[in-house]
């Protein structure tokens, strides 16, 4: 199995600058080589830094499609939303142009509006340009929670639909979530981690293959795609 690449920063700042160069290089390559990039980013509070970075990069932004690894079934402008913050800090300035589509519909509950969402991606790329993740305390990545029902998170880990709904009983929130199957199919994945109680279970990941603990192993424990870890404290 090939392992992800840890790369260690000596502060926020100084990662979200790397991680965006290398992002706008690798979504610019893509426009290149391809005509259009893609990007698929996650919510939390980790990426707000690299966001207002990769925002104001020279890229041909008009011709980048972007979407979320996964979202809360909340509205768009609820504070709660990936969308919302991705409205905030990513799509200004040069990113304004980018093509950019939510994961939210107007269905009631995720499971419902699961199919609608994943239609909506179709337009993307079979394989994406750039995943950026993210990782929770608990281990999880996009909304891959441990705490869900373990059907669901079996689902999520294998149906080869773009889309699935997860509904965490630990953390708020019905979800909507990319698969693993949509989301190993891709060219980079960067997991974007700050801080050091990040970095220990990081390193509790590396310890096991049990994904159904830690289902951020499904990224590490695998050899499709290429995953770099860009850490600092
Ligand atoms: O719930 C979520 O949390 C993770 C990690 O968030 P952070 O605040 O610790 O950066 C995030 O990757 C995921 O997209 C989000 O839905």
């Amino acid at each position: 199995m090939k392992e992800a690449v840890f790369k260690s920063f000596d502060s926020a700042t100084q990662l979200a600058e790397k991680l965006a160069d290398k992002i706008a290089t690798l979504l610019q390559e893509g426009v290149d080589n391809r005509g259009t990039a893609s990007l698929v980013v996650s919510g939390g509070s980790t990426p707000i830094e690299l966001f207002k970075l990769l925002r104001i990069k020279n890229i041909d932004w008009q011709n980048v499609y972007i979407t979320l690894a996964d979202e809360r079934w909340v509205d768009a402008d609820d504070s709660a939303s990936n969308e919302a913050l991705v409205r905030e800090y990513l799509l200004k300035n040069k990113a304004s142009s980018a093509k950019f589509t939510g994961l939210k519909n107007m269905f009631a509950t995720a499971v419902e509006g699961a199919a609608l969402a994943s239609e909506k991606l179709e337009h993307f790329p079979e394989k994406f340009d750039v995943v950026i993740l993210g990782m929770g305390n608990d281990g999880h990545t996009c909304s891959w929670f441990p705490c869900a029902q373990p059907s669901e998170l079996d689902n999520a880990l294998t149906n080869e639909k773009t889309c699935v709904a997860v509904t965490p009983t630990s953390a708020p929130h019905e979800r909507i979530t990319l698969t693993k199957p949509r989301i190993l199919s891709s060219r980079q994945i960067f997991l974007h981690l700050v801080g050091e109680s990040k970095l220990e279970v990081y390193r509790q990941a590396k310890e096991s293959a049990d994904v159904n603990e830690m289902p951020i192993r499904a990224v590490l424990s695998q050899s499709k795609t290429p995953v770099d870890v860009y850490w600092s404290c």
